[in-house]
């Protein structure tokens, strides 16, 4: 059993969101392992930084990567940051890995990051301990260009999300995914594609 898809991306790429709407388009379950590990833990994530620090948290989030893309036939969602774990990204190894790509500007607008900047408070405050702190927009700028070669190594699909709907992204996601998986070779993990343009 393997997942039909795992999303990966930095905060507010849409993991969540569209991982959520490509499950159902795919009719399958979703993981979301940032709520499992919440599930898990019974405490929020941020209580988990603030209590035991981001160490114990990658920790947790590693065997709960594990266990969800073992057990998971579905989508599978994974933490912004789960792809720093060498271990995980050898585990995603042969898996249909979908980079959800998004430039820096448009990812501070949909975490909220920008809006706080200019005074309004964002309901996602609490849920990103990384991005709290004296500058979350340089936070933001610096860990989209830290990783996103991790999200390109781990990746068998990219998708560039700036002004793409996810209904958009979702129907490109779930063709491409259904097509590879009917393609004679039948490995989802094989065919490596992307789809829009970079805006970074
Ligand atoms: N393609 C899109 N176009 C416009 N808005 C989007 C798109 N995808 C997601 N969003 C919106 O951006 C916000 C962040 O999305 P979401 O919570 O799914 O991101 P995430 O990658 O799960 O973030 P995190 O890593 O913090 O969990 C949500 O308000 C969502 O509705
Ligand atoms: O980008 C990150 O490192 C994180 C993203 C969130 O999904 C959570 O997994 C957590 O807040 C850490
Ligand atoms: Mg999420």
């Amino acid at each position: 059993m393997a997942p039909r898809a795992v999303m990966v991306g930095p905060p507010g790429a849409g993991k969540s969101t569209i991982g959520r709407r490509l499950a159902s388009a795919l009719g399958v379950g979703i993981v979301d392992t940032d709520s499992e590990v919440e599930r898990r833990e019974g405490r929020p994530i941020r209580e988990i930084f603030a209590a035991d620090g981001e160490a114990a948290f990658r920790r947790i989030e590693e065997d709960v990567v594990r266990e969800s893309l073992q057990r998971s036939d579905g989508v599978v969602s994974l933490g912004g940051g789960a792809v720093l774990s060498a271990r995980t990204r050898a585990l995603l190894r042969g898996h249909a890995v979908v980079f959800l790509d998004i430039s820096a500007h448009e990812g501070l607008l949909r975490t909220g990051i920008a809006g706080r900047l200019r005074g309004h408070p964002g309901k996602d405050d609490e849920t990103r301990p990384l991005l709290q702190g004296d500058d979350p927009a340089g936070r933001y700028r610096e860990l989209i260009r830290e990783r996103r070669p991790l999200y390109e190594e781990v990746a068998t699909l990219v998708v560039h999300t700036d002004r793409r709907s996810p209904g958009k992204v979702v129907r490109e996601i779930a063709g491409l995914i259904e097509s590879t998986e009917t393609d004679a070779a039948g490995h989802a993990g094989g065919q490596h594609g992307t789809i829009g343009e970079q805006h970074h």
